[in-house]
């Protein structure tokens, strides 16, 4: 079901990273070209810094227009020079992090498409929402421009030190002792920063997954007069994703305010040291005696050049611990949970043969802590009949009927269909006809086709029984989730919608006659048995009248199974 429309293959081949892999390893070539890009245009700077330098120097020696003009003109050479590898630098970084921001979500998506609508531990739905749409958007920054600001503050300082250290050793000296203050303290934040991101990001998930659940219930919050409550709740969450985005916000302006103070130090100490120099009160630290004019201003001007690297990395700080917050949550999508049965290829051409289903020794339970759902089933359910499941509540009819449909596969045993076990063939020959089924926001008669052609519209309108409420609905679009349609209107426009699929060979009902009236359940019941002629029919039911008109009937017991021909 979920690799039919993302093949998981393909987008790892596109270079996208394992699931569950904790870092952003894939591909990283074309992040260290953006890097290696904008620290060649940062690197430019020098050559910008030793001309004005020495224009400067040449203007304060007499020197006359000429002296001026040719360092200028290779100044606005390398400063064009500059932006446009700035750019080309930003773009490529910011190309490759959308890309893998794609990948990631696409994993992410096709894991959650495999996860079985059974599985009661599957992410809340806000949740992955928020995820998806909102939290995923932070890995871009931190590809983009934390991983190239990184590279940059390693590779550009050593730079800038080794052309200071030939003309100066105490103005290299001076920013060789501000440099390694920067990275121990940006470090010693950053490992409280990220703690600080993931515990937002999971306040901001659980608000999300808390908000819309609530919405979604809000009828029942009022039929129940919660309303208070609900707000109290949020209010409550609300407080405690404020305080969370507080403290993260607390991390970010500490490191900006440690940076600024080191590289603030940093220059000033260069500066004062070069002030005196030139005024002959210093007259150490340089190779050559005396600092020249132009030395001191080549310094001056590599100082805080020196320090931007580092500046931009405390900048962009912030967005590596929100971005691997970010990624870990995307990666906690992926977590292995209950699966839908895999449907191979192989088996997704129309099945010809004949549709029997079987039950071999089968056994299934949700999870380790439950009691099995089925144990040790065998059956055969051969094509055309008419089955009804009895039982309990909770004796696991529902189970079954899951089974067949391949929402997960059993614990031991097996499920054959046609003697093969669930695949795309099969699953594309079945309709799954629940208590509620869900009604997309638009037309009645968009609801019944699903994209099929409006041909068939009208036969599958007729045999659910749904043409009188489809002519007064017209082109009208149903309310959200089919509010308007009653709930016996509900389950007729999923008869119309198995009705609509010519493909059907075997028909799955859980409970359609529950909570209807006799006369709804009645004509229910009819218009199943209708769509039902030729074709296999399995219904889980508690409605001794729908059971009385099924060919067979079969007991389900948690430990037994006992089967009555009618
Ligand atoms: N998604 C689920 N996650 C965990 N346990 C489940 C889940 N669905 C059902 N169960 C448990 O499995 C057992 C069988 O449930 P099932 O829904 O198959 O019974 P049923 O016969 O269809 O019941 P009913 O007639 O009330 O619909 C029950 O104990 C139930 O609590």
């Amino acid at each position: 079901m979920g690799s039919a429309f993302f093949d998981e293959e393909k987008a790892r081949a596109a270079g996208a990273p394992a699931i569950g892999s904790p870092v952003l390893s894939s591909k990283p070539s074309r992040l260290r070209h953006a890097a290696t890009v904008q620290t060649a245009a940062a690197l430019l700077w020098i050559p910008q810094a030793g001309l004005l330098a020495y224009a400067v120097g040449r203007t304060a020696d007499g020197g006359g227009l000429r002296d001026v003009l040719w360092p200028a003109f290779f100044v606005l050479v390398l400063g064009i020079a500059k932006a446009l590898l700035d750019a080309a630098g930003g773009q490529i970084a910011f190309d490759r992090a959308r890309t893998e921001l794609g990948l990631r979500r696409q994993i992410a998506v096709a894991a959650l498409a495999r996860r079985s609508p059974i599985d009661g531990t599957r992410p809340a739905s806000g949740r992955v929402a928020s995820i998806l749409g909102e939290q995923a958007e932070l890995i871009v920054p931190y590809l983009s421009r934390f991983l190239p600001a990184r590279f940059k503050a390693s590779a550009i300082p050593p730079i800038i030190l080794i052309c200071i250290l030939p003309i100066s050793w105490v103005a290299a000296l001076a920013l060789f002792i501000a440099m390694p203050l920067i990275p121990l303290f940006m470090a010693l934040i950053g490992w409280r920063a990220q703690a600080a991101s993931e515990k937002q990001l999971a306040a901001t998930g659980s608000l999300n997954a808390f908000l819309l659940d609530r919405l979604r219930g809000l009828a029942t919050i009022r039929s129940l007069d919660a309303v208070g409550l609900t707000a109290t709740r949020l209010r409550a969450d609300a407080e405690d994703l404020k305080t969370r985005t507080l403290a993260v916000l607390k991390i970010a302006f500490l490191s900006s305010a440690v940076l600024e103070l080191f590289a603030a130090l940093g220059v000033a100490m260069v500066a004062v040291y070069v002030g005196f120099s030139l005024l002959g009160e210093l007259r150490f630290g340089t190779w050559s005696g005396k600092l020249s004019l132009t030395e001191g201003l080549f310094i001056l001007l590599l100082a805080p050049a020196f320090f931007e690297p580092l500046r931009e990395l405390s900048s962009v700080w912030h967005d590596r611990a929100a971005g691997e917050a970010a990624v870990k949550a995307l990666d906690s999508l992926s977590d292995c949970g209950m699966e839908i049965v895999e449907l191979e290829t192989a088996g997704s051409a129309p099945r010809t043969y004949r549709f029997d289903i079987e039950f071999n020794d089968v056994s299934f339970r949700y999870d380790r802590s439950r009691p099995f759902a089925l144990a040790g089933f065998n059956c055969l359910f051969t094509e055309g009949e008419h089955v009804a499941l009895a039982g309990a509540s909770g004796a696991g009819k529902s189970t079954l009927l899951a089974l067949i449909a391949g929402l997960a596969p059993p614990l031991t045993g097996q499920v054959l269909i046609g003697g093969r076990p669930v695949d795309a063939g099969a699953r594309r020959a079945m309709a799954w006809i629940g208590q509620a089924p869900h009604i997309f926001a638009g037309s009645l008669a968009g609801n019944v086709l699903l994209g099929r052609h409006r041909g068939i519209l009208h036969e599958a309108l007729a045999l659910a029984r749904l043409d009188g409420v489809a002519a007064a609905y017209g082109k009208r679009p149903l309310g959200e989730s089919g509010t308007g349609l009653s709930g016996g209107e509900a389950l007729r426009l999923a008869i119309a919608r198995a009705a609509a699929n010519p493909d059907i060979r075997i028909i799955l009902a859980d409970e359609p006659t529950a909570h209807l009236d006799a006369v709804t359940a009645a004509e229910i019941t009819e218009s199943l048995l209708t769509l039902a002629r030729g074709r296999t029919l399995i219904v889980a039911t508690h409605d001794p009248r729908f059971a009385a008109r099924m060919g067979r009937r079969i007991a389900i017991g948690t430990q037994f199974l006992q089967e009555a021909a009618e």
